[in-house]
């Protein structure tokens, strides 16, 4: 089984920069969705055998927090930057209205949902999945497909990217895929990598 949690709301969340790369904390509200996403996976009967996370804080402390509410705090952690958030280029530290200001709606949009238009300076969700989707295959779905229970916290892009291989969407359909904070994705994987079933758990 593997359960894929985006981390909870950062303070750049809440100011609404884009932060990228920038390695800053989870808000107050952001802790609080991290305890709520760990307390629905120990509801739910969770465990878990091994943790996959980014080199980013925000992740970090909320794989940190759901391990903490499951009682799992001794389980091995992998941290690698190939499941960071997708590089924002210059868009880095902006405040996301402005740039629409500055730039348009529509190409805001595209930067920040197209597949393979990258923001100024940054990665493009197909250059982010070119990162992601090896990692995934080597070092993630080995042990999924032994029949691991794994959980991966990381961002919203590098899963959107994640996601768009496994429930096999389309760069159209990649551009409505939005994932919210602190929401754990539940999939049961085959022994062959195929999905058999999705979810997400209500928090
Ligand atoms: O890096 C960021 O700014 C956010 O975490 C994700 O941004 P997005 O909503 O523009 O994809």
């Amino acid at each position: 089984m593997l359960v894929l949690v985006r981390h909870g709301e950062s303070e750049w969340n809440k100011l609404n920069l884009f932060t990228g790369w920038r390695d800053v904390e989870l808000s107050e509200r952001g802790v609080e969705e991290a305890r709520k996403a760990g307390h629905a996976l120990k509801e739910a009967g969770f465990t878990f055998d091994i943790a996959f996370t980014s080199a980013l804080k925000r992740a970090q402390h909320t794989l940190d927090i759901i391990l903490e509410e499951l009682g799992q705090t001794d389980i091995p952690i992998e941290r690698d930057q190939a499941l960071n958030e997708r590089d924002y280029g210059d868009l880095a530290g902006l405040n996301k209205d402005a740039a629409r200001e500055r730039w348009g709606e529509e190409q805001v949009h595209i930067w920040r949902r197209s597949y393979d238009t990258p923001p100024p300076g940054g990665e493009s969700l197909k250059d982010t999945a070119e990162r992601v989707l090896p990692y995934y295959e080597d070092k993630i779905l080995p042990l999924v497909k032994e029949g691991k229970d794994v959980i991966v916290s990381a961002h919203g892009n590098s899963l959107r990217a994640l996601i768009m291989k496994l429930d096999d969407l389309s760069r159209d359909e990649v551009t409505q895929l939005n994932l919210a904070t602190g929401v754990p994705i539940v999939y049961k994987i085959d022994a062959d990598g195929s999905v058999a079933e999705k979810r997400e758990l209500s928090i």
